[in-house]
């Protein structure tokens, strides 16, 4: 099996996966997987699709400017740019980006402050971090609706093979070495703001009752 059709079929997986968990809202996100490092070219998902359903036509290769390296009728994500920094500037294997409920809740809550800041969670420890104490701090940027203005914006914060960054009522995107890695992160992610969100509003009506 050739490396392009083994790289189409990880991220084809992984896809499946988050669309089981209904992360996939009307058209939104988008997800990439590198294929080769010189030159770099990654697979991404095609612009405007309903990323729940599987087609042959899911995913295209781009280059490092983000443009199809081979020809096509397909689009590139629209956000490919932001994928394109975390290649650039990381080992990254895997990008994945995703609109939820939560993600958009928790980027507005904490908008302000420009990241939030988890603690005293077993769960941190999918983020490679294992002591008692571990703090995990997620930037929250600015949604700029100019994608380059984003793409500089987020690359602020590309500095490891492996994070996330959220984009304040718009959704997040997490990277890891590989795909594993990468979905590992985005399900901590959530699972971290699901919980916060829970929690804030049991509190809400404690105080209240
Ligand atoms: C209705 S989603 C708006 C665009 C967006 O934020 C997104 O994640 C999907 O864009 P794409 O071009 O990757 O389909
Ligand atoms: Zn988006």
């Amino acid at each position: 099996m050739s490396s392009l059709v083994k790289k189409w079929r990880e991220l084809a997986d992984v896809k499946a996966e988050l669309a089981a968990r209904d992360w996939f809202f009307a058209t939104s996100g988008n997800l990439s997987i590198k294929v080769t490092d010189d030159p770099l070219t990654f697979l991404v998902t095609a612009s405007g699709k309903d990323k729940r359903k599987q087609t042959d036509e899911d995913f295209l290769l781009v280059d490092a400017l983000g443009n199809p390296a081979e020809e096509t009728h397909l689009k590139p994500s629209a956000e490919t740019l932001l994928h394109v920094e975390i290649y650039k500037k990381t080992n990254a294997g895997c990008s994945l980006h995703v609109h939820t409920i939560d993600n958009n809740v928790i980027s507005e809550l904490y908008g302000d402050n420009r990241e939030v800041v988890f603690t005293g969670q077993e769960i941190i420890k999918a983020f490679g971090l294992w002591e008692e104490d571990a703090v995990i701090r997620i930037p929250i940027i600015n949604n700029y609706a100019h994608i380059p203005t984003l793409a500089k914006e987020f690359a602020q914060h590309v500095n490891d093979d492996a994070g996330a960054v959220l984009i304040r009522n718009h959704g997040i995107t997490v990277w890891g070495r590989n795909a594993f890695e990468a979905k590992k992160f985005l399900e901590a992610c959530e699972f971290l703001f699901s919980y916060h969100i829970k929690l804030l509003l049991l509190k809400g009506a404690k105080a209240f009752a």
